[in-house]
């Protein structure tokens, strides 16, 4: 059963230049235990997608009409975009659903004390009382390895160091069980051992704490360390989608050999990096077709910038959109 569903996500802004698209055909799933990596490039619609589940895209948001986002948390099946009072929306937000995201500033008020905000999110999301919010938060500082958490507990966020905020951060998004963790660039700010402590913890508490998360980044390399499956984003589309091993060993999609082309590699530090060529078409401005064929090597003219391709199941399971999958067709490749 799967934790969230996602179907048909289609997802446009009203804005001065008319309505544009960020988001289209996207679908995916999240089991309870599980980490769904989603990485692209910037502006690929990775945070709109994320926040969708959430409720949390601007007022100049359409949502698709066929666009359905089911929550599925203690036996109760919820759609939230059908959700139509803030009252509702709100028991979602920080109760089954919470985000942490690469700026923890953004989620701490600058003059409310940590602590004083980690209770106020304990006391509308569970029934503890202000003692035993007060006790559950301290104890998850302290399990997300901050040191004298009765003391931090009642500091600003300011007075934490980058790596102390992210964990307060992680702590306070945690300490109400959610059932979903949205992960936005969690530790893209962070220096690479601080990253790879906080990566370890994450990956520590969803097993501990058996809950789905969607971890979001631009860096194949911590969703290689991180997630169970990985579904790549270019544009507002997924182009494809499998397990770590399949898409980041095997990758099937032009966009995602682009990506891991561009990855520098240990192994031949001289190696020229190769990125992908060109940059991601404004969405005021999207290619018909496929949407990678105008940066694609393999584009063939007259069919790729025609014909949508459709994710579809490739033998090994895992899923790709792109005509041209499995390679060129024989005739053109002995050309
Ligand atoms: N409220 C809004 N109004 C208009 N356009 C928006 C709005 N929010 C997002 N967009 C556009 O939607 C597209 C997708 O943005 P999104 O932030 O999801 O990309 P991303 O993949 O998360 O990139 P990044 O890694 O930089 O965060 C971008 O072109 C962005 O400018």
């Amino acid at each position: 059963m799967s934790l969230i569903s996602v179907r048909d996500l289609a997802i446009r802004f009203k804005t001065d230049e008319g309505l544009i698209t960020a988001v289209e055909d996207v679908g995916f799933d999240i089991a309870p235990g599980e980490v769904l990596g989603l990485v692209g490039e910037s502006g690929s619609g990775k945070s709109v997608t994320a926040k969708a589940l959430m409720r949390l895209n601007g007022g100049n948001t359409v949502y698709g009409e066929r666009s359905t986002i089911t929550l599925t948390a203690d036996g109760q099946s919820t759609e939230v975009l059908k959700l139509k009072r803030e009252r509702d929306m709100e028991k979602i937000r920080g109760g089954a659903i919470s985000m942490i995201f690469q700026e923890p500033m953004a989620s701490f008020a600058p003059a409310i004390t940590v602590g004083d905000q980690m209770v106020e999110q304990l006391l509308i999301h569970t029934k503890l009382s202000k003692k035993a919010a007060r006790d559950l938060s301290i104890e998850m500082l302290g399990r997300v390895g901050i040191p004298a958490p009765e003391k931090r507990f009642d500091q600003f966020a300011f007075e934490f160091s980058g790596g102390m905020r992210q964990r307060a951060m992680i702590a306070m998004a945690l300490s109400t069980s959610p059932k979903l963790l949205i992960a936005d660039e969690p530790t893209t700010a962070l220096d690479v051992t601080i990253q790879a402590q906080v990566i370890d913890l994450m990956t520590d508490l969803v097993t501990e704490f058996g809950m789905g998360i969607l971890f979001i980044t631009h860096d194949l390399g911590v969703i290689a360390q991180t997630a169970d499956r990985v579904a790549v984003m270019y544009l507002g589309r997924i182009v494809e989608t499998g397990t770590v091993r399949q898409v980041i060993r095997d990758p099937k999609h032009p966009y995602t050999r682009g990506l891991i082309d561009a990855l520098p590699k240990l192994e031949d530090l001289e190696a020229e990096l190769t990125p992908v060529p060109g940059d991601i078409p404004s969405p005021l401005n999207r290619p018909a077709g496929c949407v990678f064929h105008t940066r694609c090597s393999i584009a063939r003219a007259g069919h790729c910038d025609r014909v949508t391709p459709e994710p579809r199941s490739l033998p090994d399971g895992h899923t790709v959109a792109c005509h041209y999958a499995e390679g060129l067709p024989a005739t053109e490749v002995s050309a």
